[in-house]
């Protein structure tokens, strides 16, 4: 009996993942990157499942155009925004992600992130390379403490959680910050107003675009560092690119942005006092293997009809 057909979005998928999933399907690795709309919807036509990651975009169309064959999505992210959720329902689709597995190497970036920002690692590191070293100054270069401050989490889901404690070691005066099971000490807008530090670490969805927006950055300290690692449209980014033109905030960290990758173009580029990532938060070799893994795991799961290590309940 032939093995049901899988598509695998990119060629860069670890062997070890792989190799599980040839075990049980068909498996076609297609770089969804490399081809046209039309060449996807094409491809896709008959699967059983897809196995995808943040940047590829899986909408109504592409599910549609895979016909009743579909039966899993498997993303190798803990954030399903690129996914069509209400379509993923209508026509039957399993959806598998890696949540927490991630968590402990985002707080890692974050952490890192937070302080190249706070201490202007990357504008000094320039000043240094460019022969911009002033040793007479005293105060030059100087960024501001974590130590003391108030850091405001905004969405204290697992990687909040993991942050928060990686925090625990900085001394930090007091730690804000929202979510939406329990009841939060603080309400957003507090939580803007009050923190020097604030990570936005929120799952993007209807309820949490733009949560930070113009009246929200507005509220911020004239000093206040913004991090942000969940999703670019977390954030108003004309917003905030007009708030760092005028000096009304200290200084942005961001490993997610709009759009990505972000065109050389873009203000964002240029400004000495923000720092961007590529989108790395948990690209550490150890735990992209393990999420690939999980995901193929996600994806055999479905094939035998038993629960997934991580399912998303449509
Ligand atoms: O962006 C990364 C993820 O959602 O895992």
């Amino acid at each position: 009996m032939s093995k049901p057909q899988l598509l695998v979005a990119m060629s860069s998928v670890p062997d070890l993942a792989i190799d599980l999933l040839r075990e049980r399907f068909e498996v076609e690795v297609f770089d969804f990157k490399q081809a046209s709309k039309e060449e996807i919807l094409n491809k896709v036509h008959g699967k059983f499942g897809i196995f995808c990651s943040p940047w590829h975009e899986i909408d109504e169309e592409l599910i549609k155009n895979a016909g009743s064959s579909l039966k899993v999505i498997g993303t190798m992210s803990v954030g399903y925004d690129h996914v069509d959720l209400i379509a993923m329902k209508k026509y039957g689709v399993r959806l598998g992600h890696t949540s927490n597995i991630s968590s402990e190497v985002i707080a890692e970036t974050t952490i890192g992130l937070l302080i190249a920002t706070a201490r202007r690692f990357f504008e000094a590191n320039h000043a240094l390379i460019t022969g911009e070293w002033k040793d007479s100054d005293i105060f030059w270069m100087c960024g501001r403490s974590i130590r003391n401050s108030i850091v405001g989490i905004v969405g204290c889901g697992n990687i909040g959680i993991s942050i928060a404690k990686k925090l625990n070691s900085f001394n930090i005066s007091q730690l804000l910050y929202t979510s939406r099971g329990e009841k939060p000490e603080v309400t957003i807008d507090e939580l803007v107003e009050q923190s020097d530090f604030i990570i936005v670490s929120v799952a993007l969805n209807e309820d949490t675009k733009y949560i930070i927006n113009r009246k929200r950055i507005a509220k911020m300290k004239s000093h206040a560092v913004l991090v942000n690692i969940g999703r670019g449209e977390l954030i108003d980014q004309d917003a905030l690119i007009e708030a760092l033109r005028e000096n009304r905030i200290g200084g942005v960290g961001l490993d997610v942005m709009t759009p990505e990758p972000l065109p050389l173009d873009n203000p964002l580029i240029k400004m000495t006092n923000v720092v961007l990532l590529p989108h790395i938060g948990s690209s550490s070799i150890e735990t992209r293997t393990e999420m690939a893994v999980v995901t193929a795991k996600n994806i055999i799961a479905v094939l035998d009809n038993s629960a997934m290590t991580k399912e998303v309940q449509l």
